[in-house]
């Protein structure tokens, strides 16, 4: 049961005495040094560790994405990562841009045989950790501070013997002090140097200090802190290069990376999608396309993030969450009405200006970036709007005018009331043809002929009925009023609304959809027709019209006396 007072069994977290911090007006203006390891600590962490083939799988996309550090296992703690670096090393799987990173614990024989490993291999990193916070020494190896610096220290002195057993590979030799992030600040000072005085790091021949958040405790402006302060009292700055690690315990792994860069890290260990002990690894795609959203050039490639994704998720054999940053099945879809109306105003904004800046409201980074579609974008359910339904009908050409876009989208939302459920595209545009498309009746115009004459619009045809056929003869100022005039002398009194018409496609072939808008009475609605002829498309809208009113009841067929009247409904 959750305690009243968590404070009896929880502490405050420490902060760091760092009142002149420079971090906090600093800006990350390149990109860090990406080493992915989800080989190793995204693989310790599977239900089921990756076969070779996932294996292969996995380092097959990190170098198509462009990651220049990969840790591909911890070789002496499984005979899978032992042949599988063995393999990358015999069968010239390492690009010349790759380095290889392999972790070990401070152990002599875990030492060897990790090298026994590397051996041919070109270049590596060889990653050696210890925990050195207070309850790690305390409960975990029962040493002091002297004890755990001499765990670190002497598997150093083996490692550099190993490195030096072979000359031929290019070594780069890192250290991580494990729990870093809850280490007293002086103690994880004190045991870097320790570890550097025993690897004698230049700046030709640099060394990698990483340091992990290994469970995140704090909030990430202490991390920042701590890296800041790390940075400022480190010495032979020049001769290392210093990396973090984050974890995502507290939800806040990608704000530790960027505010630890921000404080002097240059480089980031973690995994794509996060995946790792617990709640997972730093996410480095999705520091990544923090970076591009801020303009900054990440020099990893997502542009199929779908394929990536899927990737991941079958080497990991976990899902991606739907909501997971820049790259879920649903981060670039909105299924609000009021969402989607700027979503779609922004795109209609940046067809207008399509080399300028990103500016479309909801959606941080342009779909299309990262191949995703912009159809995927906005989806109906029953908390859209017209703005919605009126996108997906554009999909398919058909730009509604916004009035009948109010009109239509009453249609659908009583569909997606009905259902609960969401209403595809195809299922919008079925109701649409339903709705507005259906062949003529109880209605048809048939053979209108439109003359000009003098600036006026002359029109003849006759109008099919159930009761059988009238003559239509009328006159106006354009077609459709001269439309409206033959049906007023058959009784028929409407006027029109709104009129609104556009092709759809190229060329030859491209059709005209005609939207009219008619008052009956008090009431309006549409009619919606498309024909080749916008002349042709724009009387049938009208019909359509006159159909839709007779089906809604506001307007009657009647015969009285062997002569058929259409008559206002009240
Ligand atoms: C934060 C991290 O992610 S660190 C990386 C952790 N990754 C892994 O552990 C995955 C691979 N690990 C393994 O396969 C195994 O743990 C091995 C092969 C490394 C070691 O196996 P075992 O010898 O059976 O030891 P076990 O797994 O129980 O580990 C605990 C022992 O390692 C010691 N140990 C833990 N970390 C270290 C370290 N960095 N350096 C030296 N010793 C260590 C512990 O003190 C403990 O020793 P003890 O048995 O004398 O008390
Ligand atoms: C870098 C290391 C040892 C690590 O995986 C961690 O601390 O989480």
């Amino acid at each position: 049961m959750m305690l009243k007072d968590p404070s009896s069994k929880y502490r405050p977290f420490q902060t760091v005495q760092l009142p002149d911090r420079q971090w906090p007006d600093r800006v990350q203006r390149h990109p860090p040094v990406w080493c992915s390891v989800d080989m190793r600590d995204g693989n310790q962490a599977l239900i089921d560790p990756m076969s070779l083939e996932r294996k292969r799988r996995f380092f097959d996309l990190l170098v198509r994405t462009g990651f220049k550090e990969i840790e591909v296992g911890f070789p002496a703690a499984s005979q899978i990562d032992y042949d599988y670096v063995r393999e990358l090393i015999e069968t010239n799987a390492i690009p010349d841009d790759v380095t290889i990173q392999v972790m070990t614990q401070a152990r002599e024989d875990l030492i060897e045989r990790t090298f026994e490993a590397l051996q041919g291999v070109p270049r590596a990193i060889v990653h050696v950790y210890n925990a050195t916070a207070p309850v790690f020494r305390e409960v975990v190896f029962n040493v002091d501070r002297q004890g755990c610096i001499d765990i670190a220290t002497h598997a150093t002195r083996r490692i550099r013997e190993q490195m030096a057993r072979y000359p031929d590979t290019d070594w780069t030799f890192q250290y991580s002090p494990e729990t870093f992030c809850f280490t007293e600040q002086d103690f994880a000072l004190e045991i870097c140097e320790a570890v550097m005085d025993v690897m004698a790091p230049t700046p030709r021949h640099k060394m990698i200090l990483n340091l992990p958040t290994t469970v995140e405790v704090a909030t990430a402006n202490v991390f920042a802190d701590q890296i800041e302060w790390f940075c400022r009292h480190v010495s032979r700055r020049d001769s290392i290069i210093i990396s973090v690690h984050p974890h995502n315990d507290r939800g806040t792994g990608v704000s530790s990376a960027e505010l630890a860069l921000l404080a002097g890290a240059e480089r980031v260990e973690g995994t794509l999608f996060g995946n790792g002990e617990r709640t997972g690894n730093l996410d480095l795609l999705n520091l990544a396309m923090n970076l591009y959203a801020a303009g900054v050039s990440p020099g990893l490639d997502f542009s199929d993030i779908h394929h990536t994704q899927r990737e991941v998720e079958y080497c990991n054999q976990l899902p991606v969450h739907p909501r997971h940053p820049y790259s879920g099945d649903l981060v670039f879809t909105a299924f609000s009405g009021s969402h989607q109306d700027a979503i779609k105003k922004g795109f209609a904004a940046r067809a207008n200006n399509p080399q300028g800046f990103w500016e479309v409201p909801y959606l941080p980074v342009d779909p299309a970036d990262l191949g995703r579609s912009y159809e995927a974008v906005i989806r109906v359910n029953s908390q859209s709007g017209k703005g919605g339904v009126a996108y997906l009908m554009e999909q398919h050409g058909i730009t509604l005018p916004r009035r009948l876009q109010m009109e239509f989208s009453t249609a659908v939302q009583l569909i997606a009331d009905q259902t609960g459920r969401e209403i595809t595209g195809d299922m919008i545009l079925e109701c649409f043809r339903k709705e507005y498309l259906f062949d003529a009746a109880p209605l048809a115009l048939r053979d209108p002929v439109v003359t000009t004459a003098d600036g006026r619009a002359r029109l003849r045809g006759a109008l099919q009925t159930p009761e059988g056929e009238f003559t239509l003869q009328g006159s106006g100022n354009g077609p459709l009023s001269a439309l409206v005039d033959a049906c007023a002398r058959l009784g028929l009194a409407f006027d029109i609304a709104d009129y609104h018409q556009h092709s759809a496609g190229d060329g030859a072939d491209s059709e005209a959809y005609a939207y009219v808008e008619i008052r009956v009475g008090t009431r309006q609605l549409f009619g919606v027709a498309r024909d080749q002829n916008v002349l042709t498309a724009s009387l049938q809208a009208l019909v359509c019209a006159l159909n839709r009113a007779i089906g809604k009841g506001w307007l009657a067929l009647e015969s009285r006396q062997n002569v058929t009247r259409i008559t206002l409904k009240d």
